[in-house]
């Protein structure tokens, strides 16, 4: 039986090219956010999250993350603005985070790694659906907000509450009446830039827009992250952690800033 791609040292991000060559490509994510190269855009509008609620439908341990999922059949919970052009619609959103409080995230700032990192993933309604979104170079939009450690989270404390009952790869329960906006912090300031899925199939579809501002995070909370299994119900137990990829190159990218 081959085993799928995964975060281990035989499957994890440095295997990745050998089934996934895009894995080399040139707008791979994620990447290290350097402030002082980043290039103010006067042109860049405000992020615009409009999110209801009532679209909010369940919660599943996919194997790689959790992921709250959402009703995405009409215009109920979208992003305008900001660096795109058109509607993009919630899809889901889902962490990534480390073993321990000193690494975790995907995006570093100045080679800065944050416990966790939180992706709110959106697509194009140019386009039918989120999986033909998905192969298009303007398909998706995924907002990623930093998690630092330091004191606890009430907001993101309701979601891992609910973790107990998806502790196993495929493990899904309903998750309704959520409205990811008390996720985010205060300021909606970010960086912008071309890049990619940072899982296979790590497609070229991305515009990431990375919020300036992170949320808290306690350390007591990173642990209930770390309780979710890799493994399904019965197979050997692989605690769920440091499923991140690391920084790729830049590649001459320019990343822009929305604030001075
Ligand atoms: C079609 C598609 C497939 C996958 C694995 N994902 C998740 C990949 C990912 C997780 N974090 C950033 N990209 C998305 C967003 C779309
Ligand atoms: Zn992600």
């Amino acid at each position: 039986m081959s085993h799928g791609w995964g975060y281990g040292a035989d499957n994890g991000p440095d295997k990745w090219v050998e089934n996934f060559p895009i894995a080399d490509g040139p707008r791979q994510s994620p990447i290290d956010i350097v402030p002082s190269a980043a290039e103010y855009d006067s042109t860049l509008l405000p992020l615009s999250l409009k999110y209801d609620p009532a679209t909010s439908k369940g919660i599943l341990n996919s194997g790689h993350s959790f992921q709250v999922d959402f009703a995405d059949d009409n215009d109920s919970s979208t992003l305008t603005g900001g660096p795109i052009s058109g509607t993009y619609r919630l899809r889901q959103f889902h962490f990534h985070w480390g073993g321990s409080d000193d690494r975790g995230s995907e995006h570093t700032i100045d080679g800065t790694k944050f416990a966790a990192e939180l992706h709110l993933v959106h697509w194009n309604t140019k386009y039918p659906s989120f999986g033909d979104a998905a192969s298009q170079s303007d398909g998706l939009a995924v907002v990623g907000v930093f998690l630092k450690v330091g004191g606890a989270n009430p907001q993101l404390q309701t979601v891992l509450d609910a973790l107990d009952s998806i502790k196993s790869k495929g493990q899904q329960t309903t998750f309704e009446n959520f409205d990811p906006t008390i996720l985010l912090p205060g300021s909606l300031d970010y960086w912008t830039y071309d890049g990619s899925l940072t899982t296979p199939p790590l497609l070229e579809s991305v515009t990431w827009i990375v919020l300036k501002e992170s949320i808290s995070v306690s350390s007591d909370q990173m642990t209930k992250f770390r309780s979710l299994l890799f493994t399904p119900e019965g197979a050997d137990p692989n605690a769920m952690v440091d499923n991140y990829r690391p920084p790729q190159p830049l590649k001459g990218r320019k990343v822009r800033a929305s604030f001075q």
